[in-house]
């Protein structure tokens, strides 16, 4: 069956390995074995002159013609080799150590045998090292010497004895390594080689397929003349048996191996070959035409058409090949050749077969295939259908969140809600102890762990933003932006950092020591936003932007842009005509943002900077960059004017905690005054009280414009992550999240649209009050003191000052909404050439008049003056106890509270 499949001749493959084998080894073998078999006739020469001079008895033990092995047992007595010598030489060796009568020769001999039989082999020696004929090492007749010396020894001495014999005339000469005798030459024996018995069998089983001779059981005696006329039918035979004709018995299973590897070595080669030309064959012809690939339906449909053509094709292929194999000049060992005998129409028809499953299989894959692409087609189509639609629900849920974002803004500034971001410091340097406040911070809402002394557990506070220890600045600058913007827009805006000392008030409004340009805090990026977008407007309104800066130092208003060093005190005047209430204040143009730098940094050298035992940089001061924008839009000729403070406060932690004594507690007693009254003007605000006590302090004072009143406000409130700031940092954040809850009202923008008279009303109404006031102070710097509620320690004068003041300002916005109205501007007749020679009493009759016109325009009624028990759930500044109002009578003022409690702990 597998001859049928086979295109090559088996026999005659194995016939072509026997004869390259059969080469190789001639070539390689042919010297060695010439050299083995002179070897071998001289060693038989040898022992057949040993048996014979010594005798059968004695040399029964020594074949005649003895294998090296026979040869070295037969000696190694030393008992023949002496009786030999002494029958050569008479009396050589005297004494012949004899073998027990029970002595067995063991074949391979032992190291105890050798040393019996010592002495005699070293008699031997010597006596023939003294006749002058070559010698052997007594290792020589022990396993592993060299037999070829003891054979030469004994040839040696057979020259010898010949020469004796023959009369010994002349000297003895040993010709060295004589050839084997002629006659042992010329007539060899027939002698039985080690390869016969294989080839005894290989006979053997050659006649008994046809000749059932009984001489076929042919043993020994058969000549190797008579095995070559049996194996003469059979040319493989004829080659096997010239293979190993001459092969010892432990040759014949080496070379038989070697040649059975060769022919399955060549087998195999051969079969790939074959192999190689059928698949060729095959692929050849599936090989996809042009068409096919442009249109994989088209070839699936063509592809049983394809299918008969193609195999077609294979046989042209097949006989094409069958051709080439063909004899070609009588080459009769070429495969070609041998395979064209074999490649008959059989052949051919299982191909055409085998082709055609093939066919069908690659056919069915394809089908599959196909089907498989469709289906993935369809999968994947529905699957981008579906991402299409998660990609639209998710950008439409982003825009419902971004929608739902604006809203809450437009509602919080509806509200006029004050902003309120936090920003935790990461640890300083080297301050890291591994303990942190913060838990975590997620949406805005901060979590504080905290310890047991301040009720052991978590607390959380929401703002309108969190900003952990690892915030960029710029993440902090864009929340921040949209509010600079709305400057430019005509608002008021106040930022103000607040938080303990070191908590990173100053990091954030300035930025560090080492000012870099990324480093850059609030203050130099809002002005250099500020620039950039009037840049961008400057075709449609023309902008003027200037600043101030000065700092609350001991309730003491201080200009830091001087340049003489002069300390002059300064006049807070709110709700002049031009939004600038420290007139006195240098006011300086800016146009670009290194304007602005140098400015600050003139600014900086002049703040009073104290150290503490907290924070060596530590400010004792509250620093104010105010800056104005006045805008004229080009084409409707409207004015605005934006003012933005940008207040750095000073530190809000306890007196009681600084060590603070002398002038730094002074210090400290005035910014926790400031700052007292700067929550009593939020708690006011937060109750939507008629009246907000901004007068308490000359920070509120400077503030009020943008605490309020339609402002926007934005608190940055700071906080440390050490766990020994705990208790301020608590309060800190009770405080900043009852100040998120305050609401302004909707900002409004100071735009100016009016009529040029109606501007005109608004400007004498403006000078009428700066002269009121200026007036009021003066008087009351005389006049004696009114009320139970000022403290002491308190300027009386100014308590007063403030009250009056108050009041007056508590009808302003009334006023203002009376002169805006075009139907009252008649009531309102006050000419510009009068208004400068206005008294102090005509002010004030002018006041109360335009208080009852503008009455029906006022706002609801305020609300009733809150109980001392709301009053105090209003959470105050850090570290302050209580709260202080000036409408609540009988409370002392926080600031004095905490002043004597400070006082009394020291
Ligand atoms: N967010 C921050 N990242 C890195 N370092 C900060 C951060 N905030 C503050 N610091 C560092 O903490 C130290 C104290 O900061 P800073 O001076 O701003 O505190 P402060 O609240 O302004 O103090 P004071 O009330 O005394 O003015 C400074 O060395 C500052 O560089």
């Amino acid at each position: 069956m597998a001859e049928e499949v086979l295109q090559f001749n088996v026999a005659s493959m194995v016939e072509d390995v026997l004869q390259q084998h059969g080469k190789r080894l001639a070539d390689t073998d042919n010297f060695a074995s010439r050299r083995a078999q002179e070897a071998s006739l001289r060693r038989y020469e040898a022992a057949g002159w040993v048996r014979k001079m010594v005798g059968v008895v004695l040399g029964k033990d020594l074949p005649a013609e003895p294998s090296e092995e026979d040869f070295r047992i037969g000696l190694r007595s030393g008992i023949i080799l002496c009786t030999l010598l002494n029958k050569v030489q008479p009396a050589s060796v005297p004494k012949v150590v004899e073998a027990p009568v029970d002595t067995v020769i063991i074949p391979d001999g032992t190291a105890l045998t050798a040393f019996q039989y010592f002495e005699n082999v070293r008699n031997f020696l010597v006596a023939i090292q003294e006749m002058g004929i070559p010698t052997f090492e007594v290792s020589d007749l022990e396993q592993g010497g060299k037999s070829s010396r003891i054979v030469n020894c004994i040839v040696a001495l057979k020259s010898y004895h010949e020469w004796k014999q023959s009369g010994g005339n002349g000297v003895w000469k040993f010709s060295g390594n004589p050839r084997p005798c002629s006659t042992a030459v010329a007539k060899p024996h027939h002698t039985r080689r080690n390869s016969d018995l294989f080839l005894n069998f290989l006979s053997r089983n050659s006649s008994s397929a046809g000749d059932a001779s009984p001489d076929s059981s042919i043993t020994d005696d058969i000549s190797s003349a008579d095995l070559t006329e049996m194996c003469a039918s059979s040319s493989l035979q004829r080659l096997v048996r010239e293979l190993l004709a001459d092969k010892t018995a432990e040759e014949i299973p080496i070379i038989v191996e070697n040649i059975i590897s060769e022919v399955k070595e060549e087998f195999e080669r051969r079969l790939e070959k074959q192999t190689k030309l059928i698949t060729t064959g095959l692929q050849d012809k599936d090989v996809p035409t042009g068409e096919e690939k442009k249109d994989a339906y088209a070839e699936m449909g063509a592809a049983s058409q394809d299918e008969s053509d193609s195999t077609s094709c294979m046989s042209s292929e097949i006989e094409a090949t069958s051709n080439i194999r063909k004899p070609n000049g009588g080459a009769g060992k070429d495969f070609c050749n041998k395979a064209s005998g074999t490649l008959s129409l059989k052949h051919q028809d299982l191909q055409h077969r085998t082709v055609e499953e093939l066919r069908k299989i690659l056919y069915s894959t394809k089908q599959g295939m196909h089907v498989l692409q469709l289906k993935y087609q369809e999968d994947v189509d529905s699957l981008g259908k579906q991402v299409v639609r998660l990609a639209s629900q998710a950008s439409g849920y982003q825009k419902v969140l971004e929608e739902n974002r604006k809203l809450y803004n437009q509602v919080q500034d509806l509200k006029g809600n004050i902003r309120v971001y936090c920003r935790v410091r990461p640890f300083l340097p080297g301050k890291a102890n591994g303990l942190n406040i913060l838990d975590e911070i997620v949406d805005n809402t901060l979590t504080i762990q905290t310890s047991a002394k301040h009720g052991k557990g978590k607390k959380t506070f929401t703002f309108n933003k969190a900003f952990g220890p690892n915030s960029t600045r710029e993440e902090v600058f864009a929340d921040t932006q949209p509010l600079i913007r709305s400057v430019l827009d005509g608002y008021n805006v106040c930022i103000f950092a607040y938080g303990q000392t070191g908590s990173g008030k100053t990091y954030t409004m300035t930025g560090p020591k080492e000012l870099t340009k990324e480093s850059l805090g609030v203050n130099y990026r809002a002005l250099s936003d500020l620039f950039e977008i009037s840049e961008e407007r400057k075709d449609t309104i023309v902008y003027n932007i200037s600043v101030q800066m000065m700092e609350i130092y001991n309730e003491q208003v201080r200009d830091l842009l001087v340049t003489d060093g002069g300390n002059k005190r300064l006049e807070i005047r709110n709700n002049s005509s031009n939004g600038i209430n420290v007139p006195n204040a240098n006011l300086v143009n800016v146009t670009s943002t290194s304007d602005v730098i140098n400015l600050m940094n003139l600014g900086h050298k002049n703040r009073a900077v104290g150290s503490t035992s907290m924070n060596d940089r530590s400010s004792r001061s509250h620093s104010c960059l105010t800056v104005h924008v006045q805008g004229k839009d080009l084409t409707s000729g409207t004015t605005l004017r934006g003012c933005m403070h940008l207040v750095d406060l000073a530190g809000s932690e306890r007196c009681d905690k600084t060590d603070a004594v002398g002038e730094r507690l002074k210090e400290a007693q005035h910014i926790n005054r400031s700052l007292s009254a700067l929550g009593d003007v939020i708690a006011a605000l937060a109750q939507k009280n008629a009246h907000v006590p901004y007068r308490n302090s000359k920070l509120t004072q400077l503030l009020q414009d943008s605490l309020g009143g339609q402002a926007k406000t934005l608190m940055f409130v700071h906080i440390s992550p050490e766990p020994d700031a705990l208790g301020e940092t608590l309060s800190t954040l009770k405080f900043a999240e009852r100040v998120s809850t305050v609401e302004l009202g909707a900002a409004k923008s100071n735009r100016d649209t009016s009529a040029p008279e109606v501007k005109e009303l608004k400007e004498q109404i403006a000078t009428l009050k700066a002269a009121l006031a200026g007036k009021e102070e003066a008087s009351l710097h005389v006049s004696s003191p009114t009320s139970s509620v000022c403290d002491k320690t308190e300027d009386q004068s100014k308590c007063c000052s403030r009250r009056l003041s108050l009041d007056s300002q508590d009808s302003w916005p009334t006023i203002q909404e009376a002169v805006s109205s075009p139907s009252r501007r008649q009531s309102l007749d006050i000419s510009a050439s009068t208004r400068h020679s206005l008294d102090h009493s005509q002010t004030q009759d002018y006041i109360q008049k335009s208080s009852m016109i503008a009455s029906k325009f006022k706002r609801p009624a305020a609300k009733p003056v809150k109980t001392e028990e709301t009053r105090s759930q209003i959470p105050q500044p850090s570290g302050r106890v209580g709260g202080h109002s000036p409408m609540n009578k009988t409370a002392r003022p926080m600031s004095t509270l905490v002043r004597r409690k400070t006082a009394g702990g020291k």
